[in-house]
C-alpha cells in the first residue's frame, strides 16, 4: 500500500478525556485511500475514540492528525463543515429518526449541502431526491422508501443509515460497531454493503469490529488497539487467527497479540 495515497495520518496522537482517562496514546498510523481497515480490540481499548477523532467528534489532545495531507486539528467553520461532509459515519444503534420515513432520513444526509433554513423546511432539490433513491438502491432498500423507520428490522435500519451517509458523497466511511446489534444474516448484508461501497465507489472504510473472523473476511488490513495504544497492524495476507487467540474471552486475557 506504500505506493498509494495516504488519506489519514495519525502522528503521535494522544487523547486524554477531560476526566483524565487516556483514550489514545502515541498513535502513529497511516491509512491509505481505498483501504477497508478493521479496528479490533477489547472493550475500552480506544476504537471508538480513534474513529471519532477523524471527524472531530472528539478533539485530540496531543500530536497531529491529517486528512488529505492537511492537519484537521485547528479546523473551524467552513473547513470543519467540509471535513465532516466528506466523512460518513454509521453507529451501532443506527442513529436514525425513528418516527420519520426512510426517505426523510436518507435525505437528511444531504443537509451539509444546504443552508439551515432550507433543510429545516425539507426543501431538497429534485436532484437530491433522485440521489436518495439511488443511495437506497445501493443497499437494496428502495421498496421501503416510504416506510417509517421504526417499522424496519435492525439490519434494514443500518442499511438506511448507510444510504444516509452515502448522501454526503463521502470519501471516508467510519463504521462504529456497525453490526453489534444485528443477527448473523443481517450482519452479512450490512458488511456486504460496506464492502460494496468500498470496492465500487472507492470509499475508504474504517470499521470497528468485535469479530475477528468478520474482520478477516472483509478487511484489507487489521489494526488492533489495547489500552489506547496501537499494538497490531497487518495487511490481511499476513494476519493469522492465532494472533487474536482468546482475545474476547476472559481466559484469553493472559495471551494473544492484543491482550499483552
Ligand atoms: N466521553 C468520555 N469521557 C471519558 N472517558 C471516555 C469517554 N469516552 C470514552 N472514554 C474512555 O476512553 C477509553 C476508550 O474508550 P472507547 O469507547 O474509545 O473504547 P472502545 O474500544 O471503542 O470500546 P467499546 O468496544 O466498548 O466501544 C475507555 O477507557 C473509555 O472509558
Amino acid at each position: 500500500m506504500s505506493d498509494q495515497q495516504v488519506l489519514i495520518e495519525f502522528d503521535n496522537v494522544q487523547k486524554v478525556y477531560p476526566n483524565g482517562t487516556v483514550g489514545l496514546k502515541d498513535i502513529n498510523l497511516k491509512l491509505y485511500k481505498g483501504e477497508f481497515v478493521a479496528v479490533v480490540g477489547l472493550s475500552g481499548a480506544g476504537k471508538s475514540t480513534l474513529l471519532r477523532t477523524i471527524n472531530r467528534m472528539h478533539d485530540i489532545t496531543g500530536g497531529d492528525l491529517k486528512v488529505n495531507g492537511q492537519s484537521i486539528v485547528g479546523y473551524k467553520g467552513k473547513n470543519l463543515r467540509n471535513l465532516r461532509r466528506s466523512i460518513g459515519m454509521i453507529f451501532q444503534d443506527f442513529n436514525l429518526v425513528n418516527r420519520s420515513s426512510v426517505r426523510r432520513n436518507v435525505l437528511s444526509g444531504r443537509v451539509g449541502y444546504y443552508s439551515t433554513w432550507k433543510s429545516s423546511l425539507g426543501l431538497f432539490s429534485a436532484e437530491d431526491k433522485k440521489r436518495a433513491v439511488q443511495a437506497l438502491d445501493r443497499v437494496n432498500m428502495t421498496e421501503k422508501i416510504y416506510t417509517r423507520v421504526d417499522q424496519l428490522s435492525g439490519g434494514q435500519q443500518q442499511r438506511v443509515a448507510i444510504a444516509r451517509a452515502l448522501m454526503q458523497d463521502p470519501q471516508i466511511m467510519l463504521a462504529d460497531e456497525p453490526i453489534a446489534s444485528l443477527d448473523p444474516l443481517t450482519t452479512t448484508a450490512v458488511m456486504d454493503d460496506l464492502l460494496n461501497l468500498n470496492k465500487e465507489l472507492g470509499i475508504t472504510v474504517l470499521a470497528n469490529l468485535h469479530s475477528v473472523p468478520l474482520a478477516m473476511k472483509y478487511a484489507d488490513r487489521i489494526v488492533g488497539l489495547r489500552d489506547g495504544q496501537l499494538v497490531y497492524d497487518k495487511p490481511i495476507a499476513e494476519v493469522k487467527e492465532e494472533d487474536f487467540e482468546g482475545i474476547y474471552t476472559k481466559a484469553g486475557v493472559e495471551g494473544g497479540a492484543l491482550n499483552g
